[in-house]
């Protein structure tokens, strides 16, 4: 076989891009380029399509952030309204801490020296967050400070519009409302995308919110660094496979459609986590039955399942009813009804319009 049939015939990852996304990154700690190819693709719907096709092996997409809550594109694609995708199921998680970063271009009139690139190391003039910014550290009684943990270097007056995805506005509140509050704010699709589109502008008046390594990839320079709100701002991302027929059978299993697939697993899949499973399920109910919600969540304590989250969205069949999105401890066993996620499933049937199981993988949260 040839060098390019072999790399041809690496098994896809497709990931939220352009490269230099926080998607990016989680998908590189998640499975290594040797084995995989890893294909950018410009939307979470693209992530999903290429999943569902099979055009894909594996994908990856934000689900949720420590400080600013769930990603909804991606809630709404496992609400799946129209019924595009239902075979997608999650296999496997990753968290990423995110600093986010005021990336553009100097002006000449900048006097301060420039923030270094290098990312961990502090260079001089270096402004690293929290120290030495008039900034204020954020502590247990305090976790997200009223002033913001960095500050700009150089002028920012000449800034006229800010590019991000919009999960990113909503975690660095602090530093945007103090220094560019009135600046025009445009929600891109990533905020590597962001970074690309201040890239191509010369005018000095665009920036975005964005990553180091975008900055560094691009050219860009780093107008500020780590404005994020909180310290700790953690992004979890969800690793997609297609399941072999409709999720809410009993088996879910997809095997790798390639030798070179068989013969390496992503990490995602297959790293040591920390033992333990959650699953994701989403339901309706009957929004005129009073107590069918209570009902349904019942079923979960009956057979001792610990829900770690719960979400909804717009049901999309009336206005004001919802699906239910629950997140739970425990594992949905293949090619049996035992187990207690597996018997919860079943009395769901009774109590809930309808229900889907969308994955169950291995925890990778450790605290
Ligand atoms: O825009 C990116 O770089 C992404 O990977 C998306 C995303 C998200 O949707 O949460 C990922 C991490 C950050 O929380 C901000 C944006």
């Amino acid at each position: 076989m040839s060098e390019g049939l072999k790399l041809q015939d690496k098994p896809v990852v497709s990931f939220l891009g352009p490269k230099a996304s926080y998607t990016h990154q989680a998908t590189l700690g998640a499975f290594n380029e040797q084995d995989f190819t890893l294909n950018p693709v410009i939307t979470i719907e693209d992530v999903f399509a290429s999943v569902q096709k099979g055009t894909a092996y594996r994908g990856v997409v934000p689900f949720e952030n420590s400080s600013n809550g769930s990603v909804v594109f991606t809630l709404d694609l496992f609400a799946d309204l129209q019924q595009k995708y239902p075979d997608i199921i999650v296999c496997g998680e990753s968290y990423i801490a995110v600093q986010h970063c005021l990336l553009g271009h100097h002006s000449d009139r900048d006097t301060q020296p420039p923030l270094s690139l290098s990312g961990t190391s502090s260079g001089p003039g270096v402004i690293e967050s929290p120290m030495s910014s008039g900034a204020v550290t954020p502590t247990t009684k305090e976790p997200v400070p009223q002033k913001p943990t960095a500050r700009p270097v150089g002028d920012l007056s000449r800034i006229k519009k800010l590019y991000s995805h919009p999960q990113a506005w909503g975690q660095c509140k602090v530093f945007l409302n103090t220094y560019l509050k009135s600046v025009e704010k445009q929600d891109v699709s990533s905020t590597s995308r962001a970074a690309q589109l201040v890239a191509e502008d010369d005018s000095g008046e665009s920036a975005a919110v964005s990553s180091i390594i975008a900055a560094r990839i691009l050219g860009l320079d780093l107008l500020a660094k780590g404005i994020e709100d909180r310290g700790d701002n953690t992004t979890r991302f969800f690793v997609l496979k297609k399941a072999p027929s409709s999720s809410t059978s009993a088996s879910a299993t997809v095997e790798p459609t390639s030798s070179t697939a068989a013969a390496s697993k992503g990490k995602a899949d297959e790293q040591a986590g920390t033992g333990d499973w959650k699953t994701l399920v989403s339901f309706t109910v009957d929004h005129a039955n009073p107590g069918s919600l209570a009902q349904s969540l019942a079923v979960f304590a009956k057979y001792g399942l610990n829900l770690t989250s719960i979400n909804t969205r717009p049901s999309g069949v009336e206005n004001w009813n919802y699906i239910f999105f629950v997140e739970l401890k425990g594992k949905k066993e293949e090619d049996t009804e035992d187990g207690p996620v597996n018997q919860a499933l079943k009395d769901l049937d009774s109590v809930c319009r309808a229900w889907r199981w969308l994955g169950s993988w291995e925890n990778r949260l450790v605290r």
